[in-house]
């Protein structure tokens, strides 16, 4: 649906200049959600803002539905930009303006009469969970609510895409959930086309279908999240899926592991599906001659479904032991031998 090529964007400098966005090549299929990665600098909003003509790009090309949006003219851009909706960090919402109004602006500018634009708007509000807030003004609602007017006003004109710029990094934790659930629901109502930005990778986890990484501009590992999650392939990829696997009690009970445990003899299991690991441990006990503990685990959801990461201690004759390993290593399991902290 969205097919992205050699798309470079240089800002030009007295000094030096930058390139933000170096030969970025990238495609998304319809209905997805896809999420782009990285650290401050990347180039991730330059990226989201080529993507609506915000900013235009020096070079390559981007087509929407065929629609090479990079060679159009001002006229049909404006049309085109009905299009694709926007979402942004700090909401952008015009103050003076009540929830209503605010959600009933695209419509006002695309020429719709008041009366269609009226039953569209509640719609809009039925849709987003606004009902009741119709008449307040942005300064009167929460952070959440003021996201929520954001997506009713991104989605007015019936967009074929949803552009998200850190569109919850404003918001608390429990809050950012609901505006991802949110989004997920239209994305599963609406079949609608969801791309977003970020720096959380618990974002991505969360929500996208596939996420690529981006770097000095360009995208350095891109596939399915499970995918990336359980094979993170470049050191930045790698940071990102710690942030979402590690936490404080992991380190502190592997430290402690490491402290009363053989390293030889800890086997870290990284599995796929919450239901594989219960079956294989009870297998291994009942088939080998070994004891089998379970030290440590953790299993993550995303939207492409659950993996983990399980560590057990095996004891028993060596032969056994090794025989235990080779059959877990002939199911869809990883084995590690010999965790290092
Ligand atoms: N209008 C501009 N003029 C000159 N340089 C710019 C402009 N906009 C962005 N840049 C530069 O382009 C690079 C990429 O910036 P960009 O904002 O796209 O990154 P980002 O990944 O979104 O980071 P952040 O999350 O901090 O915004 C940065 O070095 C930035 O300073």
């Amino acid at each position: 649906m969205i097919s992205i090529k050699d798309l470079t964007k240089v800002f030009p400098s007295n000094k030096e200049s930058l390139t933000a966005v170096d030969h970025l090549n990238l495609d998304i299929a319809k209905g997805e959600i896809f999420g782009v990665i990285g650290y401050s600098g990347a180039g991730k909003s330059t990226f989201i803002r080529l993507l609506n003509r915000l900013e235009n790009p020096t070079s390559g090309s981007i087509e929407i539905e065929d629609k090479d949006i990079t060679s159009l003219s001002k006229k049909e851009l404006r049309t085109t930009r009905q299009e694709i909706g926007m979402i942004f960090q700090h909401f952008n919402l015009l103050w003076s303006r009540t929830v209503r109004d605010n959600i009933g602006f695209p419509l006002e500018i695309a020429g719709v009469p008041s009366q269609e634009r009226k039953q569209r708007v509640d719609e809009l509000i039925r849709l987003v969970g606004l009902t009741g807030r119709e008449n307040a003004y942005p300064s009167q609602l929460s952070g959440g609510q003021k996201q929520r007017v954001g997506i009713a006003r991104a989605l007015a004109n019936n967009p074929k895409v949803l552009l998200c710029d850190e569109a919850t990094s404003a918001l608390d934790p429990e809050t950012t959930d609901s505006i991802l659930q949110l989004l997920v629901d239209i994305n599963e109502k609406l079949g609608l086309t969801i791309i977003l930005i970020t720096h959380e990778m618990h974002v991505i986890r969360k929500i996208c279908h596939r996420v690529a990484v981006m770097e000095k501009g360009q995208i350095v590992e891109q596939g399915d999240v499970l995918d990336i999650f359980l094979h993170p392939q470049q050191t930045v990829t790698k940071r990102f899926v710690e942030q979402v696997m590690s936490d404080n009690s992991q380190s502190e009970s592997l430290n402690w592991l490491h402290e009363h445990y053989d390293v030889n003899k800890i086997i870290r299991l990284k599995f796929v599906g919450e239901t594989a690991n219960h079956a294989l441990i009870s297998q291994v006990a009942k088939r080998f001659d070994v004891e089998i503990n379970i030290l440590h685990g953790k299993v993550t959801q995303t939207q492409k479904g659950a993996y983990g990461t399980l560590y057990v201690h095996l004891e028993g004759p060596d032969h056994d032991v090794q025989q235990a390993l080779e059959f877990i290593r002939s199911t869809s399991v990883e084995v590690e031998v010999g965790i290092h902290v």
